[in-house]
């Protein structure tokens, strides 16, 4: 496993680096980012936030709008955010924003062209902890966080794996991609007209059949743009009802889908992740 660092900044006392390493699962080579935080120093092995992004991000938009690594920082979590896609000249890809590149939606891809390299839920659940376990002081304790598709993934992730994270968290996910036009255009290309096999990756479904849980915290706009058509929270709501699912989903009046909301109540995910993390 080799991996080249590609940048190293100072920030908050820790260390925010980006790396690039050939990715197995994905069969190309694949950018990441990772704040340390500045507890490394005294040689404590920290937990580690995984951070997912949403449509068109790299492992820079959280990184840098999101205010997370004061933060972190303080609480002592390292932070790592994945790419959103494979990447490469070689990567199969789409015209539109929500297809292809910039778009993996977390799953591992069935259909051609997209089973070559779109196996980001193989990536992000195996490769990417594996690697940073081997190459960075950090501890067993994982939580998983993201964004929009990133929100997605976080939680589909944490449902289908609760023994590895100790808590899950989203801003404004899409809840219900079986029901919306995002997830119906990228499930259908990337898992086939078979829509049996795209309920593994519903969070409304999986949150409605779980009987282990994962303390779970959701955050919304409600002047989000996307809400309505592509978001869907509501179907979350009813699932965590139906299974008695550990769901807090809170709605912000006047917050829309961007960076500024997740800025504004980055710090209460943050220190709910903390805690969870820092349970024996
Ligand atoms: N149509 C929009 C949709 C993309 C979008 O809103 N992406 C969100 C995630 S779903 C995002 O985080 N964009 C990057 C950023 O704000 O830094 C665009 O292409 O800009």
């Amino acid at each position: 496993m080799t991996i080249e660092n590609l940048s190293v900044n100072k920030s908050f006392g820790g260390w925010h680096k980006q790396y690039s390493h050939q990715s197995k699962t994905l069969n190309c080579t694949m950018r990441f980012a990772i704040y340390l935080p500045p507890q490394i120093s005294s040689g404590s092995k920290v937990p580690v936030l995984y951070w997912l992004s949403g449509l068109t991000c790299t492992d820079e938009n959280f990184m840098q709008k999101a205010g997370a690594l004061r933060i972190a920082a303080q609480l002592g979590i390292a932070i790592v955010a994945p790419d959103t896609s494979p990447r490469g000249d070689d990567v199969a890809d789409d015209e539109g924003y929500d297809l292809g590149k910039g778009a993996g939606f977390y799953v591992n891809a069935t259909q051609a062209p997209w089973d070559r390299h779109y196996h980001m839920y193989d990536y992000v659940v195996n490769e990417l902890p594996q690697l940073i376990k081997a190459t960075f002081p950090v501890s067993n304790k994982r939580a998983i966080a993201g964004h929009s598709m990133g929100g997605h993934g976080a939680l589909t992730i944490a449902l289908r794996n609760p023994e590895r994270y100790t808590s899950v968290s989203a801003f404004s996910p899409i809840s219900n991609p079986l029901n919306c036009p995002w997830g119906e255009k990228a499930f259908s290309a990337y898992l086939g007209k078979d829509r049996a096999t795209w309920r593994e990756y519903d969070a409304s479904e999986l949150m409605r059949a779980a009987t282990q849980f994962v303390p779970a915290l959701v955050e919304q706009g409600a002047s989000d743009d996307f809400l309505t058509e592509q978001l869907k929270p509501e179907a979350l709501q009813s699932a965590a009802n139906a299974s008695g699912y550990p769901l807090t989903l809170n709605l912000h009046e006047g917050y829309d889908h961007s960076y500024y909301f997740i800025s504004s109540f980055i710090e209460g995910h943050l220190r709910f992740h903390a805690e969870h993390l820092n349970k024996a």
